[in-house]
């Protein structure tokens, strides 16, 4: 591998050129992103910019048309095994094995890591308490509503105590106690060295959470760095709408 191949493993994510497309319609067009170990980076665009395609796809779970990706210094598609082992990812809209109890769904995701049972005993009782599932932890996660499915799918993706943990709209439909609770958890996670990677929609909460922030529309990378200089001193939801567009000045439903 020639030097300029391997990026620094000190970055938690890198991506060169990163594309996909649907049939016609590009979804990504050639992403160059690095994210820094120890950071809080937020990915926003409006919807159908193309942020779940490039999570997808930094994650393993998609593969490119063209481009590279690096988790760690290890090349995701290159070596999946190794980068999958440092990733943990929460996907969005993916189904899970929702035929399991939580307890089950967060064991078996442990075990498929080669962790030890007594160790996943252990983590996930930690996990379901954190999350406020005991309870449901004995239920079918097809019986859970849509905010206990997406913390027992997160808890499945922290159990193997990743370095980087990429979220796909964490916080859809979860509650503001529990947001609250797993937002503390992602804090002291990034405060004892792990990356969080977290798309969302929601302006004031990357603004309030993220200590970086990359914002993507129509597979195009509108900006990228620290908050504050993705911010140039105004309020993040004003940024975006001047870098993304997109605003209706015209007439609206006047029929309504
Ligand atoms: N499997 C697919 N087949 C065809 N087109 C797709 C597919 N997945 C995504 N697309 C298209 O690719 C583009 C990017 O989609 P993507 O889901 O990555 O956007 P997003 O930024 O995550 O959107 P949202 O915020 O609405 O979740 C969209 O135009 C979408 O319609």
């Amino acid at each position: 591998m020639r030097a300029q191949d391997s990026p620094d493993p000190d970055l938690a994510l890198v991506t060169r050129g990163l594309a996909k497309r649907y049939g016609e319609k590009v979804a990504l067009a050639g992403l160059d992103l690095e994210v820094p170990a120890g950071s809080f980076y937020g990915v926003v665009g409006p919807n159908g910019a193309g942020k779940t395609t490039a999570l997808s796809m930094a994650t393993g779970m998609l593969r490119p048309d063209a481009g590279r990706v690096w988790l760690h210094g290890v090349d995701v598609w290159a070596d999946p095994l190794a980068a999958k082992s440092r990733v943990g990812v929460l996907a969005d809209g993916v189904r899970t094995f929702d035929r399991l109890t939580g307890a089950q769904l967060i064991t078996y995701a442990g075990l498929l890591h080669g962790l030890d049972r007594a160790v996943v005993d252990e983590r996930t009782a930690d996990l379901l308490r954190v999350m406020d599932l005991e309870d449901a932890g004995r239920k079918l996660v097809v019986d859970y509503s849509a905010g206990m499915t997406k913390k027992v799918t997160l808890a499945a993706a922290m159990v193997h105590a990743p370095d980087v943990l990429v979220l796909d709209e964490p916080f859809e439909a979860v509650d503001p106690v529990s947001a609250a609770n797993i937002r503390d958890i992602l804090h002291d996670y990034v405060g004892r060295g792990g990356t969080v990677i977290v798309s969302s929609h929601v302006m004031d909460l990357v603004q309030r959470m993220c200590t970086h922030v990359a914002v993507i529309s129509d597979g195009v990378l509108r900006a990228a760095g620290t908050l504050e200089e993705v911010r140039a001193g105004r309020d993040l939801e004003e940024r975006f709408v001047d870098l993304v567009g997109g605003r209706h000045t015209g007439e609206g439903l006047a029929w309504l």
